[in-house]
């Protein structure tokens, strides 16, 4: 192998080693640097929808970086079509004309600056960057090995635009589905389980806050229904006939944070071929649900803030402000006044964002609802995998169901049901991978305390004093002190009662379990 081809490898196994764009450009950064001077690696897009040159990513040590998106000039798109690139090239702004008009912008001058045009099929979609500060660092031998990089780049920056694309349309299709769902089976507070329960007060609260504009702060663990309950807020409150638009902050990649909430102008630059609205102005005569805004990088912190104060939006390279008529609900897993105390939330916006704070307790904390939770996601799921008629529930499971501390919430129980129904053979749903917490919680959260909460039937009350001997007799069936001769009943009955019941035991004899 050359050196040559080497170094071809080398470089496309790191960046198309990862997932994450930034980790791969990190690591041919570092690669890079080894053979030769450089100080940044950028690698952009030429955004003909925003009619910008847009920064997907980069990796550098302390340079200044030209900023993540410069909108291009009158005319602009048309002239890189016509010039053709396709090798590298050291920029000379005095020889190029498109370059030289974006010089001060692109910082480009005291330094040397390395541009490897990227196509995909002929077609230019961007550019990597390589820099050095200082001028005339590189010549004629890194510019020929550079075009080594033209093709694993353009793959790599083909996949993150494909990647970028998909969450676009993944966004767009669950604010759909959230809309037909409502359509199709009615008020989002019917779906809630719990709410005379476990949710009560939740509930109180959402029937509080509902009717008026306030902004509101879900906060509660991951997976314990903060979606559904910003959900029933807006249905039930005036709003509901007008869109509810959903922006999960954590999903959202940096770059395109402006355009994706505020939107872009159409004609603000050539070749921005449509006007984009934001999620902020798809939102209008609505609610926006800004979920895991814990995520939000500080710099769109600021840009949502002076939206919250001024109801108002500025489109990128749009050149007035668009008023919206908005009602803001937000959430997050994370705590965010330890977020403030460490700087990594601003505290004007958790003014702004915690006036009406409404906490969302995990399931362990409600575990009467379990039951409950089980049955609904039995009946939901087995409709939606095509199971005509939805299995029973073995009452030794839904007992164990309620001793375990569910850290997933209820979404863990979600997926847990599906599971279930998925390698589910016949009889009742005995839900056998699921363990309780720890062993030595004690029974009477369910046999005492909880029971009430519920109203047990008979086999499920035979289920919780079945379990509660059997825990009296350390898991013995037979002989003195087993469970069958404290019950009262022969050992194989017993056996055959716990199968149907779904609780589990040790199968060997003579061991006390
Ligand atoms: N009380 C409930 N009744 C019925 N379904 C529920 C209930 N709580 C949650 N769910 C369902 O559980 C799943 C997870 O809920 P949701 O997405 O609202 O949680 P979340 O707290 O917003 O999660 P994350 O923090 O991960 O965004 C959803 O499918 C939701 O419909």
């Amino acid at each position: 192998m050359t050196g040559r081809d080497e170094f071809t490898r080398e470089i496309t196994l790191r960046i198309c080693g990862s997932l994450e764009i930034k980790e791969s450009l990190r690591s041919a950064f570092e690669y890079l640097k080894e053979q030769f001077r450089l100080e940044a690696l950028v690698l952009f897009v030429i955004d003909e929808r925003l009619g910008a040159v847009r920064r997907i990513d980069h990796a550098s040590e302390n340079v200044a970086l030209p900023p993540q998106l410069i909108p291009l000039p009158e005319g602009m798109l048309q002239k890189i079509a016509a010039r053709n690139y396709s090798e590298p090239f050291i920029v000379d702004i005095e020889k190029d004309e498109i370059l030289g008009a974006l010089a001060p912008v692109l910082k480009i001058e005291g330094n040397t600056h390395l541009i490897v045009p990227l196509r995909i099929r002929g077609e230019l979609i961007g550019g990597l960057t390589l820099q050095a500060s200082g001028e005339g660092r590189y010549g004629e031998e890194l510019l020929e090995l550079a075009g080594c990089l033209a093709e694993p780049f353009a793959i790599a920056l083909a996949n993150t635009l494909a990647h970028e694309e998909v969450l676009r349309y993944q966004a767009i299709l669950l604010d759909d589905k959230r809309f037909l769902n409502r359509e199709l089976y009615g008020d989002a507070a019917d779906g809630i389980i719990g709410g005379n329960t476990g949710l009560r007060n939740v509930m109180e609260m959402v029937r509080q806050v509902a009717p008026l504009n306030s902004t509101v702060l879900i906060l509660g663990e991951t997976g314990t229904g903060k979606e559904m309950i910003a959900n029933a807020i807006h249905f039930s409150s005036p709003r509901k006939n007008g869109p509810f638009i959903t922006v999960n902050c954590g999903a959202l990649p940096e770059n395109l944070i402006d355009s994706e909430l505020f939107g872009h102008e159409r004609g603000a630059f050539t070749g921005a071929v449509a006007e984009s609205r934001g999620r902020f102005e798809r939102a209008d005569g609505g609610t926006i649900f800004l979920d895991e805004i814990g995520e939000l990088p500080l710099n769109a912190q600021v840009r949502l803030l002076r939206v919250l104060q001024n109801r108002e939006v500025e489109r990128v390279g749009g050149k007035r402000p668009i008023p919206v008529d908005i009602r803001v609900i937000a959430a997050t897993h994370r705590n965010l006044q330890s977020m403030v105390a460490e700087g990594n939330f601003r505290e004007d916006l958790w003014y702004r964002l915690s006036g009406f704070p409404i906490m969302v307790p995990p399931v362990r904390q409600r575990k009467e609802d379990v039951p409950a939770l089980t049955r609904y996601f039995v009946a939901v799921r087995s409709r939606d995998l095509g199971i005509g008629v939805p299995p029973s529930i073995a009452p030794g499971a839904l007992q164990r169901l309620m001793e375990y501390d569910w850290p997933g919430n209820v979404r863990e129980l979600e997926n847990l049901v599906e599971r279930e129904l998925i390698l589910h053979r016949g009889g009742a749903l005995t839900f056998s991978t699921i363990l309780p917490s720890s062993e030595q919680k004690d029974m009477s959260l369910v046999a005492g305390n909880n029971r009430s909460l519920y109203p047990l039937n008979l086999d499920e009350a035979n289920a919780v004093h079945i379990t509660e001997v059997l825990k009296l007799a350390k898991g013995k069936i037979d002989g003195p002190g087993g469970a069958a001769e404290l019950l009262g009943i022969n050992p194989s009955t017993l056996r055959s009662r716990l199968d149907k019941l779904g609780i589990l035991y040790r199968r060997n004899r003579n061991v006390a379990g």
